[in-house]
């Protein structure tokens, strides 16, 4: 279904003095069909990049993204906008995803009208099924989205991604901005969703306990590179890349699976504009060897995984 290869992006930052920071240094890999597949990583290790550059709404500087056969990365604009229908995004910020002047009925009509789906004389009837399918009522149809809860804002987001009736969704960071409880109703609508129209997803998180939930396979980035990837439950299981195997038992000790707020690994977080040589990781590593500071890791197979670590070759 979806195969990444070898994506790059760098970000220049600064008018005088410019500086570099590759934000996503080389990443692949794949999903098939209706799975969803994890990223994780601490804020800034590049998720977000990832799933931009994906769905070109950043052009990516260099490796391909081939899309049920087509290569997205040469698409000129005129293909691109026909393949969108079929690629979507689903932001952590419902209610700024939101037009805040558009009532529902609109909202969820829009794209709709924009890629002339259904004849104008059925578009009220579809975006009734439609919101009725993500939980929401008829009475919900003229209201605004300060009117609305997070977790209704978000279903009405979610319906319309549905509407184009999409094979791939990006779903960067879903929930995070909702309450636990609210959390788990739209991870259930999700999959509930995902269950109906069999989109495959990559769902973007810093949540180790949503990441478990959701996906079926999952990649581990730090500093803009895929460290480890594999079966979700394998991973869990039995993490073989020092970060990763850091990252789940220090969210163990703490009980907390969130890798926003801190970060769990001993040692700073290196700078990403400036960093380290050979393997990142070798600053925070408690395996470090000689030759990590040196030679960057090859990415190699593990089992059924991958894993970019000297320990491994
Ligand atoms: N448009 C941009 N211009 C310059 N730098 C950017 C841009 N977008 C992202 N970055 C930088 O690239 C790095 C990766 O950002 P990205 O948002 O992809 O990370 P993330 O893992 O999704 O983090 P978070 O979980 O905090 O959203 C960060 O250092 C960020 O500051």
């Amino acid at each position: 279904m979806l195969e990444v290869r070898d994506i790059k992006k760098t970000f220049s930052k600064g008018l005088v003095h410019k500086k570099y920071l590759r934000a996503v240094d080389g990443v692949s890999f794949t999903i098939g069909e209706k799975e969803t597949f994890g990223l994780v990583g601490e804020s800034g290790c590049g998720k977000t990049t990832v799933g931009r550059l994906i769905l070109r709404l950043m052009e990516p500087d260099a490796g391909d993204v081939v899309f049920n056969g087509t290569n997205i990365t040469g698409l000129n604009k005129p293909d691109l906008r026909k393949m969108r229908p079929k690629m979507q995004i689903l932001f952590q910020d419902a209610d700024s995803s939101l037009h805040p002047r558009m009532r529902i009925r609109e909202s969820v009509a829009e794209p709709l009208k924009l890629y002339n789906l259904v004849p104008e004389s059925d578009i009220e009837k579809k975006v009734v099924e439609l919101l009725e399918m993500v939980g929401l009522q008829k009475e919900h149809l003229n209201r605004y989205p300060h009117e609305l809860s997070g977790g209704q804002n978000q279903r009405v987001v979610l319906a319309r991604v549905l509407a184009l009736g999409p094979q791939f969704i990006v779903a960067d960071e879903p929930t995070s901005a909702l309450d636990v409880s609210v959390q788990a109703q739209i991870l259930s609508l999700m999959n509930e969703m995902q269950q109906k129209y069999g989109f495959s997803c990559l769902f973007i998180s810093h949540d180790l306990s949503v990441i478990r939930k959701m996906t079926s396979n999952m990649g581990v980035m730090y500093l803009g590179k895929l460290v480890e990837t594999g079966r979700t439950e394998d991973v869990f299981e039995t993490p073989k890349h020092p970060y990763t195997q850091a990252l789940i038992s220090a969210v163990r000790i703490a009980g907390s699976e969130s890798l926003q707020k801190t970060s769990p690994i001993e040692g700073e977080t290196p700078d990403p504009m400036n960093p380290p040589s050979g393997c990142k990781f070798h600053t925070r590593c408690p395996q470090k060897m000689d030759i990590c500071e040196r030679v960057e890791p090859e990415v190699v197979n593990v089992g059924n995984g991958q894993v970019a670590c000297h320990l491994f070759e």
